[in-house]
């Protein structure tokens, strides 16, 4: 069974006999499709050589968690957590380039709170310390360009790779960022991949918190109330099922519109950063993987 399959096979069975967190199918099938953001040129690294670009977006990747520590961090301007991550990467790569294997496998806290204008001793700096030093081993002499080679032309297979490879990526039921990654590669036009739209939802926490404000998504009031006091959620029970909901919610809005999850991701995502989704507080989580 493909990851994916995988995925949408969990996400069904948690969302089935889910108790926290309820799908309201007459909202869900009354949303429509809104459009796809355009790509940021500013705040990604898009214009360097293609094999740095492949880098950058591996690097990104490895590194693309802690909003339940994003509201500890210093940010650039009108950035969220994840924008001010790439965006500091990206400048990063446009000074000196990409890390090598052996600078990644010598990462510390340090280097990458330089790197991204953090406190040294944030703890997420030592969390993407040590995911960069993993990403470090698992390329051992490869470039990313050769780890997406190898996939062979599969999202799918590219995200059993990074799973199988780094402990960070063992979201499991939802793998969300190992599937994030083979979108990357073809948003960043660095890859073809043929089986992209048997990706599912990349579970983070902004996307539900989408859904939750449109009605699509219904939490139990203690859960809820938890949320909206700004508590920090334990990693699974009901945080996950507010993931497991979100993303069983999008397969079945993507199978009665056609329109396929990743690009149901971006828009819901998107849809995300307005200031009046953003005013209302989402849940939080201390976890690696989103
Ligand atoms: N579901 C989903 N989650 C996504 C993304 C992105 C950005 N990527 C796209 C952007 C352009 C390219 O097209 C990339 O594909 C970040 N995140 C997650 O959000 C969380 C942070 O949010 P905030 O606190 O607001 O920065 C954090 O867990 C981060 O991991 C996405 O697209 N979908």
């Amino acid at each position: 069974m493909s990851l994916p399959d995988e995925v949408r096979r969990h996400v069904a069975d948690v969302a089935g006999r889910a108790r926290f967190v309820t799908i309201d199918r007459e909202t869900l099938d009354a949303l429509e499709p809104g459009p796809i953001p355009p790509q940021d040129a500013t705040r990604h690294f898009h214009e360097g050589e293609p094999a740095d670009v492949a880098d950058y977006v591996l690097t990104l990747n490895a590194i693309n968690f802690g909003s339940g520590w994003f509201p500890t961090l210093r940010k650039r301007p009108d950035s969220s957590g994840y924008w001010t991550i790439a965006w500091a990467l990206a400048d990063r790569f446009r000074d000196r380039g990409p890390w090598t294997p052996a600078e990644l496998r010598g990462m510390t806290a340090e280097e990458v709170a330089g790197v991204l204008g953090q406190e040294p001793g944030h703890h997420l700096m030592a969390l993407y310390a040590e995911a960069l030093r993993a990403l470090g081993a698992f390329l051992g002499e490869r470039r990313a360009a050769d780890v997406f080679a190898a996939a062979d032309g599969s999202a799918a297979r590219l995200a059993r790779a990074v799973v199988d490879g780094m402990p960070f990526y063992r979201d499991h039921g939802l793998y969300k960022r190992a599937q994030i990654l083979g979108s990357d590669v073809a948003t960043f036009g660095i890859g073809e991949l043929r089986d992209l739209d048997e990706l599912t939802m990349f579970a983070d926490n902004l996307v539900p918190h989408v859904l939750r404000c449109a009605g699509a998504l219904v939490y139990d009031e203690d859960l809820a109330a938890a949320i909206d006091e700004g508590d920090l959620l334990p990693l699974h029970r009901a945080e996950h099922e507010i993931r497991c909901c979100a993303v069983h919610a999008v397969e079945l809005l993507s199978a009665r519109t056609g329109v396929p999850a990743r690009h149901l991701d971006a828009w819901l995502w998107d849809a995300g950063q307005r200031p009046e989704v953003k005013a209302r507080p989402r849940h939080r989580c201390r976890t690696v993987f989103y």
